[in-house]
């Protein structure tokens, strides 16, 4: 058999790819934690360990692997498939497909719960909700509930959905999540029990779980012996990515289906824990090698070969300020004499000014703007520039805030979707039917009730009284209604036929109605990639397409385009060049009011992610006074900034520091002229008159 494909690895990845794999076979080892630091490899090392199980025997259906998004599952399916091909030549044939077992934690839930539905008492036919969806419930529930009529303010449908989230997935109980996270709701406490348990009733009787259910569902499954052992049999190895970024519930899953941890691999880097505020635990990482009765074997991946040594080291010099981590010494040998550069910019305006001018420049010199990316820790940050990209013609895509998913056009065909899909959705039904002109909360209020307990919702939706002045609109709607119940137009020709029946409420509703149906288009071609409507809405809601970009359209992929993403939507990228918007106090580390010091080392690990992702160019932009966000209109308020406190003094050795624009000898010269102007301007104008 040819190992060829090890001999590329370095001596720790290949440790980690070779564990508990012996004389061609390959049984579920001991536990095994890989520490990766940035730019280790850890995709590459992963891959490699899932090929060398299955080449060495493993059977691929018997292999659960875990990754933070769609995209990198589907990634690593793909790599793993083109080892095994080079490993295996035309044997490799019959594992195409075989490894269908990848996917998101919450997506392998989804799966997991479907299938084991009725020994838990649910109904397979469950939809999924999004975070909004759950806040708009949340929403209806604290209006039934009087809470929003309190005198004083009860906390925002957000907050209380932030508040249930984080007692579900960091397991804890709802006081001690009021008293560290949310200390101004504490006063709320019973009535907040109160709101959660008719949340939870409203979700079982409309049959839809929220995000935080797909977790919490499996934990719970995972406590009964029988089914823990069913269904964590069902895979001899089990492989884990990002293991710093999961959170309380998915380690007790993980421990839950492999107690003695025999087949069971993470791999992660505990500093690059970003995920803290969806309640992630850097402790799931820390703890992970004890968590067995025979402790998990420990590797770690310090050779970076993604930047440049420089840039390496200032990274390192942030992170070395950290107050808890497993030592790692990331060490490289790309060596180059191009420091990281701190620039120094006048304001908002300057600073995108200086990117573009910068990012023309590279790509003069040979770096194809896809090899770039502006990265910044709020979406909102980036508006200047996006401004200034436009004016100025350089196409971009953004990652990270507002997504495609979220526009209001796109989600009410997805509501209608899902509300054929599951007619006792409230939130979709409710969405759905005040599309049509003359229905108003109160009678899709009447009609949802009607369906609510029918044994046929659709046929009660038929037979319902159609609300007054309604018109002939309702009984369009009813027949689509019932077209998609019966699928009779097939999947996915039924987006085509709500398309037909969507447009002219886009026309009423919306004054760009063309561009927001060419979204729907795009909508109709990603559906296409889907065997089923089950299987397109638990996937688009469990992990929805990241890019927006301007007005223009999302470029063509063979288009060149510059990158512009929030930090967390960065993760496990790199680019040649990087920018760092706003690295001052109040952006990074963003305004915290507490200030404790586990915020702020996540903001520290936030800052060593951006900058671990260059590889030969690295400027972090420190404007000098920046706008405050949340102003009405073109409000004018800004603050000072300082650069950020994760750059002392001490460091400034490891960068480059400049200022730009950069003055030359007679525009300072210009710049003092004008400073002697001096005009007694009340005597010229009296003057005038004089
Ligand atoms: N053994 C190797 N020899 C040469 N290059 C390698 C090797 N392993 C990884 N690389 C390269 O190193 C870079 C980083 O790899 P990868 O993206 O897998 O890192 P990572 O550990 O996932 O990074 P991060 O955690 O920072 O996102 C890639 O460009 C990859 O091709």
């Amino acid at each position: 058999m040819a190992d060829g494909y090890l001999d590329r690895l370095n001596d720790a990845q290949r440790a980690a790819v070779t564990h508990g794999v012996a004389q061609g076979t390959a049984p579920p080892a001991a536990p095994l934690l890989v520490i990766a630091g940035a730019g280790s490899g850890k995709t590459n090392t992963l891959a490699h360990r899932v090929a060398h199980l299955i080449v060495n025997g493993a059977d691929p259906r018997r292999i659960l692997l875990m990754t933070f998004s769609r995209r990198a599952s589907a990634e690593m399916a793909r790599r793993v498939e083109r080892i095994c091909a080079q490993v295996l030549g035309d044997r490799a044939g019959a594992l195409a497909g075989a490894l269908g077992w990848t996917g998101t934690f919450h997506g392998i839930g989804a799966r997991i719960i479907r299938a084991h539905a009725e020994q838990i008492g649910m109904d397979p036919a469950f939809s999924i909700h999004d975070r909004e969806d759950s806040a708009d419930l949340m929403n209806l529930v604290r209006h039934e509930l009087g809470f929003s009529r309190t005198e004083s303010r009860f906390p925002t449908k957000g907050t209380c959905l932030a508040i249930y989230s984080r007692v579900v997935n960091a397991e804890q109980p709802l006081a001690d999540v009021l008293l560290k996270h949310y200390p101004w709701c504490a006063g709320w406490q019973e009535q907040l029990k109160t709101l959660f348990g008719t949340y939870v009733a409203a979700k079982q009787a409309q049959n839809v779980l929220d995000y935080d259910d797909l977790l919490l569902v499996w934990a719970q499954m995972m406590g009964d012996p029988i089914l823990a052992a069913e269904i964590g049999g069902t895979w001899d190895h089990v492989l884990v990515d990002e293991y710093q970024d999961t959170n309380r519930l998915q380690a007790t899953i993980l421990l839950g289906m492999k107690p003695d941890g025999a087949g069971l691999t993470v791999v992660g880097d505990d500093a690059q824990s970003i995920y803290a505020f969806r309640a992630a635990t850097v402790r799931n990482i820390l703890d992970f090698p004890s968590a067995f009765p025979t402790p998990a074997t420990v590797l770690t991946l310090e050779r970076n070969y993604r930047s440049s040594q420089p840039i390496l080291a200032a990274a390192n010099a942030v992170i070395e300020q950290a107050s808890e981590r497993f030592t790692k010494n990331l060490w490289t040998n790309r060596a180059s004499d191009a420091l990281p550069r701190l620039v120094c910019v006048k304001d908002d305006s300057d600073q995108a000014r200086y990117i573009v001018e910068r990012v023309l420049e590279d790509r003069e010199q040979g770096t194809m703007l896809k090899q770039q990316a502006v990265l910044f820790r709020a979406a909102h940050h980036s508006g200047s520039l996006e401004v200034e990209l436009t004016r100025r013609n350089i196409p971009f895509v953004k990652f990270g805030g507002l997504k495609f998913l979220d526009s209001a056009h796109v989600k009410d065909v997805l509501a209608m979707l899902r509300f054929a899909e599951n007619p006792r959705d409230r939130v979709a039904g409710f969405r759905v039917m005040q599309l049509l002109p003359a229905v108003g909360p109160t009678s899709a209020r009447r009609v949802l009730d009607a369906m609510q307990d029918a044994p046929d919702p659709i046929a009660a939706l038929m037979q319902v009284r159609a609300p007054a002045r309604a018109g002939e609109g309702w009984a369009g709607f009813v027949d689509m209604m019932h077209g998609l119940r019966n699928r009779s137009a097939g999947w996915p020709s039924e987006i085509g036929l709500i398309r037909h029946w969507y447009e002219p409420h886009l026309e009423r509703l919306h004054e760009d109605a063309t561009t927001r149906l060419s979204d729907l288009r795009q909508l109709e071609q990603i559906a296409g990639g889907y065997p089923s409507r089950e299987r397109f809405l638990t996937d688009l809601t469990l992990d929805p397409p990241a890019a927006t970009s301007d007005q223009a359209g999302v470029p063509l992929l063979d288009e060149d385009y510059l990158i512009l993403s929030t930090i967390h939507s960065a993760k496990g990228q790199e680019w040649r060049s990087v920018f760092v918007l706003n690295t001052v106090d109040g952006c990074i580390p963003s305004d915290l009011g507490t200030g404790e010091t586990e915020e702020i080392d996540e903001e520290r690990r936030l800052l060593y992610v951006a900058m671990t992702r260059a590889k030969d160019s690295l400027d972090l932009i420190v404007p000098q006074r920046f706008h405050i966000h949340g102003q009405h209109g073109m409000g004018d308020r800004h603050v000072y900034a300082a650069r950020t406190r994760f750059i002392d003094p001490a460091m400034l050795s490891l960068f480059e520091t400049r200022a730009w624009p950069i003055v030359t000898p007679e525009d300072a010269k210009r710049q003092d002229a004008a400073k002697q102007v001096r005009i007694d301007m009340a005597a010229r104008l009296r003057d005038m008159w004089g």
